[in-house]
């Protein structure tokens, strides 16, 4: 006979395969000679020898592990060093390293938020924040995405007692668009809320200098809460928040996501100081981001590809249902090409999608490649009579 246990994992696994949203893991090599199209390693510095180099040799002095939480012994220099330099890149007075962006997201709303909080989030916003929100308890609202109308009127239409958090992505991840940071922050401001920015996928790519959609353009007083990570455009893990030395005080006193872990291993701190470095150092990766998402969608457009309007290195195709994004995705991976298929529930029935994202390190093989791959699903579909969709 099973036990309870037993029983409620199998029906959970049941019900997932059900409704077609069981999910895989790939087990691959870096250099197994796909087309990655599926990761978030804008700038390609995830596989550069330097910052490799810099993390062993940050691990060889100071040891591999992270040892214990940065308020009991593993707060070290280079720690400190990193987030006087994220500090630095986003013109904010202080910043906060924590061991991943979902932690960051979570812990920061945990900190900030109770439920006398009232939160108002974009419905597109990555779940790390949805999940903060709900772990404080906070009074919750998502407006319809990047519908600044539809905040306002929640925003009039809530109780003006205590405080009032917006927030929302910078860089929505399975869409690519960017949010309206001056009006979200014009608008937070006018109905005496803060405004909290998940950076995530801006940061290293946009703004002048890579500092972000939020950067140095948007400054403390008009985005209090800033979040970047370090594991996508920079090629290296963790996160960080930014904003006042209080801010930063604050979260060291009561996010329980930055106390209770272990300290971020002293080597990948060292990633990612060489990585600031390079991201200074050598601007044409970003130009030649910026060539590759242009030639992209010229192309892409040409072949008739359902594009979105993404000036991002994430250029998702919304094919609608589920089962043919599955189709291409596989057809694709039949040709070395990786792509990430994104179902429901990560985005919202019928809109089943591609995730397609540029890097600086394609090569233009590469990217010819990909479209010659998705020239061949469309006309595969055209000939099998398959569903066309969208
Ligand atoms: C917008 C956004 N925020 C936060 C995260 C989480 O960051 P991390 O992977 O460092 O946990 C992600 C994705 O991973 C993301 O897309």
């Amino acid at each position: 006979m099973q036990d309870a246990w037993s029983t409620y994992i199998a029906e959970r696994a049941v019900k997932q395969r059900h409704t077609g949203r069981w999910r895989h893991r790939r087990t691959r090599h870096p250099s197994d000679g796909c087309h990655d199209f599926a990761g978030n390693d804008y700038l390609g510095l995830a596989g550069d020898p330097r910052l490799a180099e810099a993390q062993a040799a940050g691990a060889r002095r100071l040891g591999a592990g992270g040892r214990a939480s940065h308020l009991v012994s593993g707060h070290l220099a280079v720690h400190e060093a990193l987030e006087a330099r994220l500090a630095a890149l986003t013109g904010r007075p202080a910043a906060l390293l924590f061991s991943t962006g979902y932690m960051a997201n979570l812990g920061t709303l945990q900190a900030l938020c109770d439920p006398d909080t009232r939160v108002f989030q974009d419905r597109l916003n990555h779940a790390s924040l949805l999940d903060g929100a709900r772990l404080a308890g906070a009074r919750s609202r998502r407006f319809h995405h990047g519908d600044l109308g539809d905040l306002e009127r929640l925003l009039a239409r809530a109780p003006h007692d205590g405080r009032r958090l917006v927030v929302s992505d910078g860089v929505f991840s399975m869409d690519g668009d960017v949010a309206d940071i001056a009006a979200l922050a014009a608008i937070s401001a006018s109905h005496g809320a803060w405004l909290m920015v998940d950076d995530a996928h801006g940061l290293g790519v946009l703004g002048e200098i890579g500092d972000g959609c939020v950067g140095r353009a948007h400054g403390v007083e008009r985005v209090p809460v800033l979040v970047g990570t370090l594991g996508k455009a920079l090629g290296s893990a963790g996160a960080f928040v930014a904003g006042s030395q209080a801010l930063v005080e604050h979260l060291i006193q009561f996010a329980r996501p930055y106390v209770y872990t272990t300290a971020q291993p002293p080597g990948v701190a060292a990633a990612t100081l060489k990585a600031l470095e390079l991201l200074e150092a050598e601007p044409e990766r970003r130009t030649r981001l910026a060539t590759l998402i242009a030639r992209f969608r010229l192309e892409a457009t040409t072949l008739g590809l359902p594009l979105a309007a993404s000036t991002t290195p994430i250029q998702p195709l919304v094919l609608g249902d589920s089962e043919r994004v599955m189709r291409w995705a596989t057809r694709l991976a039949e040709r070395g090409i990786m792509v990430g298929a994104i179902r429901e529930p990560t985005v919202p029935r019928g809109q089943a999608r591609l995730r397609i994202t540029l890097s600086a390190a394609h090569t233009d093989a590469d990217l010819e490649a990909l479209l010659e791959g998705l020239a061949d699903c469309r006309a595969r579909e055209s000939l099998a009579g398959e569903e066309a969709g969208p």
